[in-house]
């Protein structure tokens, strides 16, 4: 079992922005999504993990050592997809997966190609491997940055907002891939999916301007709001008296009419239908309001 033990890490940038403050949490093998809207701080703490940058104060240690201390020994055993993977050279995919390989310390030919053919099958690129990366699709791109990230056998894979740009099928087959490594080491997905999190992870927390506002279990959590979601299909023009009245966790379009959930320990009103919970309402029931919710978290 890998252990990442991240305790009391707060991040300020030179300009002032506290991207992350006090942020504690255990995260063990499996897949662990973190939650949170644009700027929540999930990149920042994607990147402190990944050791790309420094906090400016709390620890991180993975499976006893202080990764900040010993950022060699640490990545080594981390593989690491960020947002945003750059600029790909004109050179085909197993010839920059050699290429990354060597970086990482994969030195043996005979090792390396046995390791590149081995996840070049596993994502699915085998027969795309002699054309160049930047052709590749979304889809593509995604699964090459995995085949990458699994580079040199890690025990901590980093992917930040993964699904961003790929259509329903790329999504689907990636977030597989994503699964199926998840059962040996430690996945960490950063997205503002909800969906994508809770049809995957085993655990999860939610950030807010860079604090943990809860972790734990998706279906755990969606759970402890049983019986206390309802459900209101109203003209547009009344959701501010909605909102006046109850407490108004979000809003949705459906055929052009405003549906609402809001959140009551008892039936609010008549017409007000039970809904079953879902991680959505949980995300929206928890963080502050800060201007009105809708449904969906881009
Ligand atoms: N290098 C930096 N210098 C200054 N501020 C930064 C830097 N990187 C991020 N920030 C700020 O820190 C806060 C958290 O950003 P971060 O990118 O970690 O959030 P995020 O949850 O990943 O958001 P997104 O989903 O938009 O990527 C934001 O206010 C952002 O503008």
């Amino acid at each position: 079992m890998n252990t990442l033990h991240i305790q009391s890490i707060s991040k300020t940038y030179p300009n002032g922005t506290k991207a992350l403050n006090d942020v504690s949490m255990t995260i063990e093998n499996g897949m662990f999504g973190l939650l949170g809207a644009n700027g929540a701080g999930k990149s920042s703490l994607m990147r402190t993990i990944a050791t790309l940058q420094s906090p400016s104060s709390g620890s991180i240690h993975f499976n006893g050592d202080d990764i900040h201390s010993n950022p060699d020994t640490v990545r080594k055993g981390l593989g690491y997809l960020p947002q945003e993977f750059g600029v790909y050279p004109k050179i085909s995919a197993v010839e920059l997966l050699h290429h990354i390989g060597v970086l990482k310390g994969l030195l043996k030919k005979k090792e390396r190609s046995d390791q590149v053919e081995q996840l070049l099958h596993q994502t699915n690129l085998w027969e795309h491997r002699k054309k160049h990366v930047h052709t590749y699709s979304g889809g593509m791109r995604q699964r090459f940055g995995i085949a990458q990230a699994l580079l040199g056998d890690p025990k901590i894979i980093i992917v930040d907002e993964p699904t961003a740009g790929l259509d329903p099928e790329e999504r689907h087959r990636f977030l597989n891939l994503l699964s199926k490594i998840g059962e040996n080491i430690i996945v960490i997905l950063s997205t503002h999916i909800v969906a994508d999190i809770y049809n995957l992870c085993s655990n999860m927390a939610i950030l807010d301007r860079g604090s943990i506002l809860i972790h734990g279990n998706p279906a755990d959590l969606v759970e402890s709001l049983d019986g206390q979601i309802w459900r209101k299909t109203i003209p547009s023009g009344e959701l501010p008296r909605y909102r006046e009245n109850y407490d108004v966790i979000s809003t949705r379009l459906v055929a052009g009419e405003t549906q609402i959930h809001i959140k009551a320990k008892h039936v609010p009103d008549i017409d007000f239908e039970a809904v079953s919970p879902n991680l959505e309402d949980f995300y929206f029931s928890i963080v502050p309001k800060t201007e009105p919710q809708t449904m969906g978290l881009s």
